[in-house]
C-alpha cells in the first residue's frame, strides 16, 4: 500500500501575495515527513495543495506519483479537530464515506480498527460521550479505514494533553506503518519522534518567493524514537534553534 510522491513547482498566491513558489520535495514511499515552520508561513496551505483541496485563485503543483496514476481518492486526511459527526455513533462515523458514496460498509475492518485504537466496546457510543483523546483515536481509526496509501495530517495531536499525545504517537506510528505520511506539526519533539525527514518552511532568500523548504534528516531508524533516546534532547535543541532562526529571518 506504499506510494511515493514527488512534488515540484508548488506555488500559492493569495490576493496577489506569493505565499511560496518553486517548492519541491520528495516523500518516499512508506516514509513519514513532518512539516514545520512559523505560524502563518503556509504549512496548511501546502498540505491542502498536495491533497487537491486548495481553493486559492492562483495555485500550481506538478505532482508525480511513483506508479504514475493520479493521487485522487488515494489520500486520507486527518485534522486537529476530530471532525466527528455528533449525530452518528462512533462506528457510523467510520463508514460515513461509504454511506455517502453508497458503497457497502466494511464492518469487519471498522471493528478491527476500533479495537486496534483501544476502543473495543465503544462502537455504539456517541462522540460527545468520549474524551478528547478517545475522539482523536476514532479520527485515527476513520483515517485508517479509508485504506489510503497517502495520509495528510494537519496538527493531528495538538488538541490533547501531553501524555495522551505521546500515547497517540505510539499508536499512529504503529498503525500507519507503510503509509506515506505528511504531518504538519508545531511540536519539535513530535516531529523528531515520528518523522523520517523534516521539512521546515522558512522565508526564502529570493525576493518575491515567500517561503522555501529546508530539508533536515530524521533521527535513527526506530519509530517512534523512545523518549529516553539520548539523541533526542540535542536534536530537539537544534531544531528549536533552527525554527527560531527562521522566525527571526521573517
Ligand atoms: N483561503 C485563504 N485566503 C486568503 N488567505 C489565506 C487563505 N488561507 C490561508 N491564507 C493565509 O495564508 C497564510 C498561510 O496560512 P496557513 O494556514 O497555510 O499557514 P500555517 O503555516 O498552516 O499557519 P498555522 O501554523 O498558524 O496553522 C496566512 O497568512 C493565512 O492568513
Amino acid at each position: 500500500m506504499s506510494l511515493g510522491l514527488t512534488l515540484n513547482n508548488a506555488r500559492i498566491d493569495y490576493a496577489g501575495h506569493t505565499l511560496f513558489r518553486d517548492i519541491s520535495a520528495r516523500l518516499e514511499a512508506g516514509s513519514w515527513t513532518a512539516l514545520l515552520g512559523r505560524s502563518g508561513c503556509g504549512k496548511s496551505s501546502l498540505l491542502r495543495l498536495l491533497a487537491g483541496l486548495e481553493m486559492s485563485d492562483l495555485h500550481q503543483l506538478d505532482l508525480a506519483t511513483d506508479d504514475g496514476q493520479p493521487l485522487t481518492d488515494r489520500v486520507a486526511w486527518m485534522a486537529q479537530q476530530d471532525l466527528l459527526l455528533p449525530w452518528r455513533r462512533v462506528i457510523d462515523n467510520l463508514w460515513l464515506g461509504d454511506d455517502l458514496r453508497r458503497r457497502p460498509r466494511n464492518r469487519k475492518l471498522a471493528h478491527e480498527l476500533l479495537a486496534a485504537v483501544g476502543l473495543e466496546g465503544r462502537e455504539q457510543a456517541w462522540p460527545d460521550a468520549l474524551s478528547g483523546g478517545q475522539r482523536q483515536r476514532v479520527a485515527l481509526a476513520r483515517t485508517l479505514y479509508q485504506q489510503a496509501p497517502v495520509v495528510m495530517m494537519d496538527e493531528p495531536f495538538s488538541a490533547v494533553d501531553a501524555i495522551t499525545r505521546l500515547e497517540l504517537h505510539d499508536l499512529a506510528s504503529r498503525l500507519l506503518k507503510g503509509r506515506t505520511v505528511l504531518m504538519v506539526t508545531h511540536d519539535p519533539l513530535e516531529a523528531l519522534r515520528l518523522a523520517d525527514q523534516l521539512l521546515v518552511l522558512r522565508p526564502s532568500s529570493l525576493p518575491g518567493h515567500g517561503a522555501e523548504l529546508e530539508r533536515l534528516p530524521g533521527l535513527g531508524a526506530a519509530r517512534p524514537v523512545p523518549l529516553d533516546d539520548p539523541a533526542l534532547p540535542p536534536a530537539q535543541a537544534q531544531l528549536i534553534a533552527r525554527l527560531r532562526d527562521s522566525e527571526e529571518a521573517a
